[in-house]
């Protein structure tokens, strides 16, 4: 009688968590790009932040959304095996940041780090990662099959919020190789490909993540993410400063420095922009 009344109020309590996470869902600001960089440039200027301190954050929450969405348990290839993809910006220094947490954490990242900017900060966070034999590849192994064969997952810390226009470079190689190899994806903050504001683009390469890790606060891209898991990281904004960008976030669970967002159902618009994609 005791239990059954305890297990009606345990599920009446989640029901409205959920109901109220829902509402939130709505009322929740998404950032654009100018939003995005200017609370990042407030941070650092007006809050006296440095950018290790944020960034050593954002990668601890990534690694916590990782561990959270893809247990060591699940996962059948070795021992917890993940390619760690990392861009030339402060995304990828995240993704450097959340490959030595998650070999902290029992997993076993692999880093492919193509483009490295002469900047100590990320020369550090490489160093960082080398002394804690955290293999770098020196390129991406021709057969997708291979990346497929080798790895459960892929950590996207390719482009963040400061992505913009065509991709250049040896980017669209990279990209396609991995999206190729068809493992699900974790994107730190933004999809890699996605306009930050509108999300996929046809006809570019853009992975269709399965989990996404916004960082901050969600992007407007994010509306148009329809994957398995949305959590949000980066405990750190000040309330006077999320009182200035009138942000409203989720609660973060007591001390956790993650919270899962509700992932609302794709709309017959997108569905129809899905099936036309090449993306995947
Ligand atoms: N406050 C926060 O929330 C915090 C945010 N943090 C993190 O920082 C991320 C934002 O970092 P970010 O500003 O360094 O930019 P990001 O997107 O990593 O890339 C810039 C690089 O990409 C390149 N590039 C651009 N477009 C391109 C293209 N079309 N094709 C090819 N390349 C292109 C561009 O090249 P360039 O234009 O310089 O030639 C440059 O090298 C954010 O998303 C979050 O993850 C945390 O670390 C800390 C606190
Ligand atoms: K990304």
């Amino acid at each position: 009688m005791i239990l059954k009344r305890l297990i009606r109020n345990w599920q009446t309590r989640k029901f409205h968590l959920s109901l109220n996470m829902a509402g939130l869902q709505n009322k929740m600001k998404f950032l654009n790009q100018e939003e995005a960089q200017q609370i990042d440039e407030d941070l650092f200027n007006e809050f006296a932040f440095s950018v290790d301190q944020l960034m050593e954050l954002a990668g601890l929450s990534c690694a916590h959304a990782v561990v959270r969405a893809f247990p060591k348990e699940s996962l059948t290839r070795e021992k917890g095996a993940i390619l760690i993809a990392c861009g030339p910006g402060n995304n990828g220094g995240d993704g450097l940041v959340c490959a030595r947490h998650l070999k902290l954490f029992g997993y076993k990242p692999t880093i492919y780090y193509p483009k490295r900017p002469k900047k100590t900060l990320f020369e550090n966070l490489v160093t960082q990662c080398e002394k804690m034999d955290i293999p770098f590849l020196s390129y991406l192994p021709s057969d997708p099959q291979l990346i497929h064969d080798s790895y459960n997952l892929i950590v996207d810390a390719i482009f963040g919020f400061s992505f913009k226009g065509e991709m250049r470079g040896d980017f669209p190689d990279i990209m396609k190789k991995l999206i190729t190899s068809k493992l699900p994806v974790a994107s730190i903050d933004i999809p890699s490909g996605w306009d930050v504001e509108t999300g996929p683009v046809e006809e570019r390469p853009s992975f269709k993540s399965e989990v996404l890790i916004s960082l901050t606060a969600p992007k407007l891209c994010a509306k148009k993410f329809y994957g398995r898991q949305h959590f949000l990281g980066g405990r750190f904004i000040p309330p006077d400063l999320a009182k200035k960008y009138e942000l409203v976030l989720p609660p973060f669970p007591g001390c956790e420095c993650i919270v899962e967002i509700p992932v609302e159902k794709m709309s017959p618009e997108d569905e129809g922009v899905e099936s036309k994609s090449t993306r995947e």
